[in-house]
């Protein structure tokens, strides 16, 4: 039984929004829809080149959400620094992409990168803004995110998706691991990146404390083939 919520991320909402021009599916309704079908947050992540999430659509979207709203990405980018700060979501997370990455790839080093954390962090504790930090299931470097002040971490789980179906058993271990450290600190747990509806139920089952899920690629995509509500509907299924 996992009590983590899905937080459903609608980048690519943006990316086909953005592939004509205009404003065909408009991202604040779908945001809205997905909130209606039973999401329990909305996630977006703006990228220096707004390849799909705009940053006037941060300011557009909060002023409608009433779920939680939380915004990533990389705050060594001052635009998205200000962005946030503008806009105080119930969360930020932040996200160690450099310059034209495909997607997020790594997370971050928390022992080279503490101090800058630690200052970071605090900045938008200082206004009242839950962080989570993107790390990789590293005990080592959910023991340094304790330090650095963050309120949450958030597994990196592409690796256990492509692990997933050769050796669940294998594929899970670290996270599980992370995750007794992070409770035994007193850190929130969140996870992303590649879960889909295949592997996310043994993720949510088997990691304890998870409190939060953020899904963007795989729901959007199924939702072609199920529908967006059936397809949210499915993923919190999932969770229960
Ligand atoms: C940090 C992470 O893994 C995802 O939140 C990220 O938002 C995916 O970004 P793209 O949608 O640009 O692949
Ligand atoms: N933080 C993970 C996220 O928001 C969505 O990642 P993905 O499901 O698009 O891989």
């Amino acid at each position: 039984m996992s009590k983590a919520k899905l937080s459903v991320n609608i980048n690519k909402i943006a990316t086909l929004r953005n592939s004509r021009g205009g404003n065909n599916p408009d991202l604040v309704k779908v945001a809205l829809d997905c909130e209606r079908f039973g999401a329990q947050g909305i996630t977006v992540h703006p990228r220096p080149d707004e390849r799909h999430i705009r940053y006037q659509d941060v300011y557009d979207l909060k002023e409608k959400i009433k779920t939680e709203f939380n915004i990533e990405g990389n705050c060594q980018e001052h635009k998205f620094v200000k962005l946030v700060l503008d806009n105080l979501p119930a969360q930020v997370t932040l996200v160690p992409d450099a310059l034209g990455q495909i997607t997020s790839n790594h997370g971050w080093d928390t022992i080279k990168n503490q101090n800058y954390l630690q200052d970071i962090i605090s900045k938008f504790k200082e206004a009242n803004i839950r962080v989570s930090i993107f790390i990789d299931p590293n005990v080592e470097m959910v023991e340094a995110a304790k330090t650095t002040g963050t309120d949450r971490i958030e597994l990196y789980t592409e690796a256990y998706a492509k692990q997933f179906e050769n050796n669940i058993e294998k594929a899970i271990l670290p996270y599980i691991a992370a995750a007794h450290k992070a409770n035994e600190l007193g850190i929130g747990i969140n996870a992303g990146h590649d879960l889909d509806l295949h592997n996310l139920k043994y993720f949510a089952e088997h990691v304890p404390g998870l409190l939060e899920v953020s899904i963007g690629h795989a729901l959007i995509s199924d939702a072609l083939y199920l529908g967006l509500e059936n397809t949210i509907q499915r993923y919190l299924y999932q969770l229960k």
